[in-house]
């Protein structure tokens, strides 16, 4: 039913009616009730939930469930799917509890769903204003707490909704979007704060990360990226800009409850060419360590200084304990949209440089400071005013958003990488006025190439952290790589990601494909798996758009025949299980 009244929660017929049962069922199934998620939880979910964007904290992305593993997952089938009636980039996880999945889509939609059966409990959509562009049509989850169901919207709101109905309880402005900020990150809640990071780049906001709280909505504190007049940091703009100097945040933080720390990576500085603002530009570009209870700025470290290549570094870095010569170093791993893999050990009181190396072809740095991790630049390679510079690798970075995995059982990373792509881009001097572009570039001033002979582009990379080696890697030869990854107890890993429109699993030792299913469309969705009544599913949003898109048309435009896939849109939940499992699990 299309709701007309706007930001309403539609109820659908309830998930016991009979008429969806399937025929000869003998008992009513029980819908599924409402287990309220607090702190403890979401510190130590249980193995059968997938409670936030992640799963866990650390971002690790690691499933412990091993019902569906390396020796059976060719027998996975589909149990259910929905679809979403909405075109664009569905990225977001279905995230689980206790038997009911939420998912969200582009334009902020919240759909709550029996997991089990697929049957939906309610639809929450809203209504935006008609002015609104979407640069990035997407939205990235939803964060759970108590009863409520928190989801961060394009037209910049935090909406609280009752995680049982799908009401709204409250909706709480956090930027006028008519100014350029909106939100597409799933928040991220924390001790009694729902925090969420603005979006808006590209428009030459002032980034920042706010903390709401949880009951009331009430902002608790916000803290810019940027930091303002008197504030650490400031004077790393030189000649001013910090204003409209980007350092946007769309991608949500991992946290240390130890360390009570929130890691939040930073986008990119705006406009893009650095001279036009010179100086190093904190914090974009880079980590922050943000206290959830005041919104302080503990500590930071920058991945590149004064950035130059629209290389936001928004992914959260991960919270892995790596090995290194005997000793375990708690640590922040982040393959970067610079290409490089970054460790650095996270302290409560500073970020300590351990290594970067380049993951991709990467031939802008020249060199780090083996103390500080700084990189020194090619300078040929730095996008500046009034001159074309090419560099490797384009401005969709070695990895873009789609976050990467870690199997604390294989100790490996998981890394959905581009190879072999170049960019380039020629500046101009620029007005900001708010609410409209502001890249110090128009459109026909970015470019993107193909390496001469480059033989794939997409590559999903396996690295041990501990050796700074590459284990494995299996190359897309004609694709793109835009695939969030999962990775289980099951030894597996789950990844789409790809123009050909596979949703696929691989060994996660060994890097062989051990199944696959050609879905509806191109599959950007954040992978989750979760269990109810013993038994264990798969589950992923296929819905091409956005930047996966725009990256497949640029290929299109340098080779039509290799690159000629079209990836249709909409957006579809798929939920899969082993076969002898599927057909009772519908009942
Ligand atoms: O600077 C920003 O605020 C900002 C926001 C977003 C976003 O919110 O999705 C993207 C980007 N930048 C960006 O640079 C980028 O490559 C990108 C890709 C996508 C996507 O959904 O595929 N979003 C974004
Ligand atoms: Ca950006």
């Amino acid at each position: 039913a299309q709701s007309t009244q706007g930001n309403a929660a539609t109820p659908v017929a309830p998930p016991t009616a009979p008429a969806q049962r399937p025929a000869g069922t003998q008992e009513e199934r029980k819908a599924p009730g409402f287990t309220p998620v607090t702190d403890q939880r979401l510190a130590n979910p249980e193995a059968r939930n997938w409670l936030m964007y992640r799963r866990t904290y650390d971002g690790q992305a690691f499933s412990p469930l091993d019902q569906v593993n390396a020796g059976n997952v060719a027998e996975l089938v589909p149990v259910w799917t929905f679809s979403t009636g909405v075109i664009e980039g569905h990225q977001s996880p279905p995230i689980v509890n206790d038997g009911v999945m939420y998912v969200t889509t582009p334009q902020a939609q919240v759909i709550a769903l029996d997991a089990r059966t697929g049957d939906v409990l309610w639809r929450y959509r809203r209504e935006l204003p008609e002015d609104l562009t979407q640069l990035h049509p997407t939205n990235r989850g939803v964060a759970l707490y108590g009863d409520r169901v928190y989801v961060a919207t394009v037209d910049c709101f935090l909406v609280a909704l009752d995680a049982k109905t799908g009401k709204e309880v409250w909706a709480q402005k956090v930027e006028d979007y008519q100014k350029g900020h909106y939100m597409t990150l799933a928040p991220l809640v924390a001790r009694g704060k729902v925090m969420v990071g603005g979006s808006g780049g590209e428009f030459g906001v002032r980034g920042f990360v706010a903390g709401f709280d949880a009951d009331s909505g009430k902002e608790a504190w916000r803290t810019y990226t940027i930091p303002g007049p008197g504030e650490p940091g400031h004077d790393t703009w030189k000649q001013g800009g910090w204003q409209t100097g980007g350092g946007s945040i769309w991608i949500t933080g991992s946290y240390d409850p130890q360390l009570n720390l929130a890691y939040w990576g930073t986008g990119n500085a705006a406009p893009w060419m650095g001279d036009a603002r010179p100086g190093d530009n904190l914090h974009t570009s880079s980590v922050v360590a943000i206290n959830p209870d005041d919104g302080k700025i503990r500590n930071h470290h920058q991945y590149h200084w004064n950035d130059s290549w629209d290389w936001d570094e928004v992914s959260a870095p991960i919270l892995i304990n790596v090995e290194h010569n005997g000793r375990s170093i708690p640590s922040l791993v982040h393959p970067a949209r610079d290409g490089y893999l970054w460790q650095l050990e996270r302290r409560a009181d500073s970020i300590r440089f351990v290594s970067g190396i380049p993951f991709v072809q990467q031939d802008v740095f020249a060199k780090l400071d083996p103390e500080t991790g700084r990189p020194v630049y090619n300078e040929n390679r730095k996008p500046r005013l009034d001159q074309k510079v090419e560099f490797c690798p384009s401005l969709w970075g070695g990895k873009d958003w789609p976050p990467a995995a870690y199997n604390p059982q294989t100790k490996l990373l998981y890394v959905p990488a581009n190879e072999n792509l170049c960019g380039s881009l020629t500046g101009h001097r620029m007005d900001h006025v708010p609410g409209q572009l502001f890249l110090g570039a128009g459109l026909e001033d970015i470019g993107m190439s193909l390496r001469p002979g480059a033989d794939h582009i997409g590559e999903l990379q396996a690295w041990d952290l501990s050796t700074n080696k590459k284990v494995w890697s299996h190359p897309f030869k004609d694709s793109q790589l835009w695939g969030p990854v999962l990775t289980t107890g099951g030894g597996l890993v789950f990844m789409g990601g790809t123009n050909d429109r596979m949703f696929r699993a691989f060994d996660a030792k060994s890097g062989k494909v051990l199944w696959q299913i050609r879905t509806n469309s191109g599959v950007t969705g954040v992978p989750s798996s979760f269990e109810v009544d013993g038994t264990q599913y798969i589950a992923v949003q296929s819905g091409w758009g956005v930047d996966a898109q725009r990256m497949q048309d640029s290929l299109k435009n340098i080779d039509p025949v290799r690159f000629k896939s079209d990836v249709p849109q909409g957006g579809v939940v798929w939920v899969f299980a082993l076969r002898q499992r599927a057909q009772q699990a519908l009942r």
